[in-house]
C-alpha cells in the first residue's frame, strides 16, 4: 500500500474490516433487511435472554433452515446479531434495525426509492442529471411524478418525506402564528401537513398551496376531509419556471425542507419571487436541516446520504445545505435574517427572514 494515514485514522486492521463493509454493502444492506422483513430479528428480540438456536428460528419463521443460517451468520458479522455456542442473540444494533423509527424510514427509502437508481451514480456526477430518476420513471425531476409512482416507492418517499417534517410542526406555529398572519403561503406545501396545521391552529388564517398538482390534490383531499376548504387556495406551479408569480400581498411565507430540492441560482429565483409576494410587514420563515448544524454525527451521515438520492434521483443539482450556503442565498434575494432559530425544533433550523 502507498500513502501515509492521517493523523486521526483508525488502525489499519479496523479501516480493513471497514473496507470490507463498504466493499459489501449492498448484501449486507439486502441480508440486514430480510432478517428485519421474514422476522429473524423479531423472533430474537422476543426471546431475549436465552438466544434461539437455528434450528428454533427455522421453526419460529417457517423458512428454510440453509436461508436462516447464511443470513444469521451475515448478521453476525455485521454485528446485528451475537453468537454464543449453538444460540443466537440480538445484540443493540439488531434492535435498532428493527424497532427504531428513524432506521426504519431510512432503510425503506433507501430500498424501495434509491436503490436501483444509485448505481447511475457516476452518471450523475459528470452530466449534473438525475441519471437514476429512469429507474422510477420518465420524469425530468422526481416531483414531477410523486403522485405516480409504484405504491410502495411512494410510501417509502412520504414516509421519509414526513418523518423529517412533521414532529417540528408543533414547534414552529407559535413562532410563526405570534405575528397573526392573515395570510400564509405555503410554498412546496406537499400533502397539506403544515398547511392543515395552520387552518387548526387559527380559525381565521387563510391559507395558499404551492406545489405541483398531484400533490395539491392529495392536500386538498386531506384539507377538506377536516372540514377547512373554505380558508385553502391551491397554486399549481412548476417553480423551475422563473416566470410563473406567486399569489401576493402574503403575510407569512412558509417554506419548509422546501429550497434543498434547488440548485442555488434557482433557490433565489425562487426566494425573489417571495419577496415580491410578501407584504411589507410580512415574514418569510424557512425551515431546513443544514448538516453543519447537526449535534450527532447519526445526523450529519443521514443529511450527507440525502444530497446523494437529491443528485441521482431527485433533480441532479439539489442537496442538503451548509447553513452558510443558504445565508448567501437569502442576501442575494434581498432578504435579511432577523433571527437564526438553529436546531429549534430537533435537527432543524429556522430563518425568520424580513424583506431587505
Ligand atoms: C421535500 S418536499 C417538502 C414538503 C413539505 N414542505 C415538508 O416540510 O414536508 C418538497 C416539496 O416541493 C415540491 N417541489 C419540488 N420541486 C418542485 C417544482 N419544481 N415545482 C413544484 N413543486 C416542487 C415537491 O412536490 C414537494 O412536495
Amino acid at each position: 500500500m502507498t500513502g501515509r494515514p492521517g493523523r486521526d485514522d483508525k488502525p489499519l486492521y479496523e479501516a480493513l474490516i471497514d473496507a470490507q463493509k463498504l466493499a459489501f454493502a449492498p448484501l449486507s444492506f439486502h441480508a440486514t433487511l430480510a432478517l428485519r422483513d421474514l422476522g429473524v430479528l423479531a423472533a430474537l428480540a422476543e426471546s431475549r435472554a436465552e438466544g434461539l438456536t437455528a434450528e428454533r428460528i427455522a421453526e419460529v419463521t417457517r423458512l428454510p433452515l440453509y436461508g436462516v443460517k447464511v443470513l444469521l451468520e451475515a448478521g453476525v458479522v455485521a454485528d446485528l446479531i451475537a453468537i454464543e455456542g449453538e444460540r443466537f442473540h440480538l445484540r443493540q444494533l439488531g434492535l435498532l434495525v428493527l424497532r427504531d423509527r428513524m432506521t426504519r424510514v431510512n432503510m425503506d427509502f433507501t430500498a424501495d426509492v434509491c436503490y436501483r437508481g444509485m448505481a447511475h451514480l457516476r452518471d450523475t456526477i459528470t452530466t449534473g442529471k438525475p441519471a437514476g430518476l429512469r429507474e422510477l420513471g420518465p420524469w425530468k425531476t422526481i416531483y414531477e411524478g410523486l403522485t405516480q409512482l409504484p405504491p410502495q416507492v411512494q410510501k417509502s418517499w412520504f414516509a421519509f418525506d414526513h418523518y423529517y417534517s412533521d414532529h417540528m410542526f408543533p414547534n414552529a406555529l407559535p413562532r410563526v402564528f405570534a405575528e397573526r398572519p392573515r395570510r400564509l403561503l405555503d410554498v412546496g406545501a406537499n400533502t397539506g401537513k403544515f398547511a392543515l396545521s395552520c387552518l387548526e391552529h387559527d380559525p381565521q388564517v387563510q391559507v395558499s398551496l404551492l406545489d405541483h398538482p398531484g400533490q395539491l390534490e392529495l392536500a386538498r383531499q386531506a384539507i377538506e376531509a377536516k372540514g377547512h376548504g373554505a380558508r385553502a387556495s391551491y397554486h399549481p406551479i412548476d417553480f423551475l419556471d422563473p416566470s410563473r408569480e406567486f399569489p401576493g400581498n402574503q403575510d407569512a411565507i412558509w417554506m419548509s425542507q422546501f429550497l434543498d430540492c434547488f440548485g442555488e441560482d434557482e433557490i433565489v429565483s425562487i426566494l425573489q419571487r417571495a419577496r415580491r409576494a410578501l407584504s411589507a410587514q410580512g415574514r418569510l420563515y424557512i425551515v431546513e436541516t443544514y448538516w453543519d448544524h447537526q449535534e450527532h454525527a447519526a445526523a450529519r451521515f443521514v443529511l450527507t446520504m440525502t444530497s446523494l438520492y437529491f443528485a441521482c434521483l431527485a433533480n441532479g443539482n439539489s442537496k442538503m445545505y451548509r447553513s452558510e450556503d443558504m445565508r448567501a442565498c437569502v442576501q442575494r434575494a434581498g432578504f435579511s435574517i432577523e433571527h437564526d432559530l438553529q436546531r429549534f425544533s430537533a435537527s432543524h433550523t429556522m430563518f425568520v427572514c424580513r424583506p431587505g
